[in-house]
């Protein structure tokens, strides 16, 4: 578990985290979303105690960091998985990790071969490729067999198989009841990863979430319908706008509703008799979901995000 309070940190002028309330609990993988530059490193460094708060605190297990007796052993964590002594061998590398923490040899072969680094332990990591780092950096994460585990961007640069293989292993993580807590800027592979959601904007709590609340409470789900006649088409677009909705012809024989639910639309084509061929509820994906959410909290959007959004304060 880990729990954050009123944590806050600033640098200079610049407050990078501001008044952070809030739980992650175990069981399950909890996302970490939000702008670049929202805050997300900095916070995850502080549960880690790389970063003093300015103010509250970050605890795992009820701890501060700097409590924790042995902390590989509590919370494990890939942060920068370059950050590694290049001359050094990936076993060496997870040994002298080992022994600093009072973790057994023995442990090091094991959490080698759960990575699939087994063939390649005596090798130099300053050779590794970014997978083959991500993946030691991971087997360091689970030296301490922890129950805690922070994933800064785990899938950076890796290939669509580097990428399932982190999202299997952090779900079964969770399922074993551990807290996983994992940063990412690929939207789609979140949606498939995590089972909650935390965004942060500038800094502060923007949603702690159920990733399908998330999608379900957004705005954006339109409704499709197909009309297999033309005239009847044309007669429908014109009833959906006169009822306030927005209607927009696609290059098939349908179109796409927004702003209305499946039972209004089937209700105003019923008025009319009018016979449908398709009637459905689309939801958006979590991106989308995301943007709409985060629209006033981008440090730097593009101008299409400006008009979206009607403006936002750089
Ligand atoms: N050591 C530092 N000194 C000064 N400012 C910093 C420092 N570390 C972070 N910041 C600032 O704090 C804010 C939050 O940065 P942080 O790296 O935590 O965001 P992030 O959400 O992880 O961003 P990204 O998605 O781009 O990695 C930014 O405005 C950043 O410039």
């Amino acid at each position: 578990m880990i729990t954050l309070s009123g944590l806050t940190k600033r640098y200079g002028t610049v407050t990078a985290v501001d008044g952070l309330d809030l739980t992650i609990t175990p069981g399950r993988v909890t996302g970490f979303l939000g702008p670049n530059g929202a805050g997300k490193s900095t916070t995850m460094r502080m549960i880690l105690g790389l970063d003093r708060p300015t103010a509250g605190q970050a605890l795992v297990n009820g701890k501060r960091y700097e409590e924790l007796r042995h902390p590989l052993r509590e919370v494990g964590a890939l942060l920068d998985a370059k950050a590694l002594h290049p001359g050094r061998t990936a076993r060496n590398h997870l040994l002298s990790m080992a022994r600093s923490n009072g973790i057994a040899r023995q442990r090091v072969d094991e959490v080698l071969e759960a990575v699939g680094l087994t063939s390649v332990a005596g090798r130099r990591v300053g050779l590794f490729s970014l997978g083959m780092g991500q993946r030691l950096g991971i087997a360091g994460a689970l030296l301490g067999d922890p129950d805690v585990l922070i994933f800064d961007e785990p899938v950076n640069g890796l290939d669509p198989d580097g990428v399932r293989w982190v999202r299997s292993i952090a779900r079964s993580l969770a399922e074993e009841g551990r807290t996983v807590f994992l940063s990412s800027h690929l939207m789609s592979e979140m949606q498939q990863t995590a089972d909650q959601v935390v965004v942060i904007g500038k800094g502060k709590l923007i949603a702690d979430t159920p990733v399908l609340e998330l999608i379900e409470r957004s705005s954006l789900g339109t409704v499709r319908v197909r009309v297999p006649d033309p005239a009847d088409r044309a007669d429908l677009v014109g009833r959906i706008t006169a009822a306030g909705f927005g209607a927009e012809l696609t290059a098939d024989d349908a179109m796409i509703v927004r702003s209305a639910t499946p039972e209004q639309v089937g209700d105003l084509a019923h008025e009319a008799g009018i016979r449908l061929h398709e009637l459905r509820l689309q939801e958006p994906s979590l991106e989308e979901a995301y943007m709409e959410l985060t629209s006033d909290s981008v440090e730097y959007g593009t101008a299409r995000s400006a008009n979206v959004t009607g403006g936002w304060d750089a």
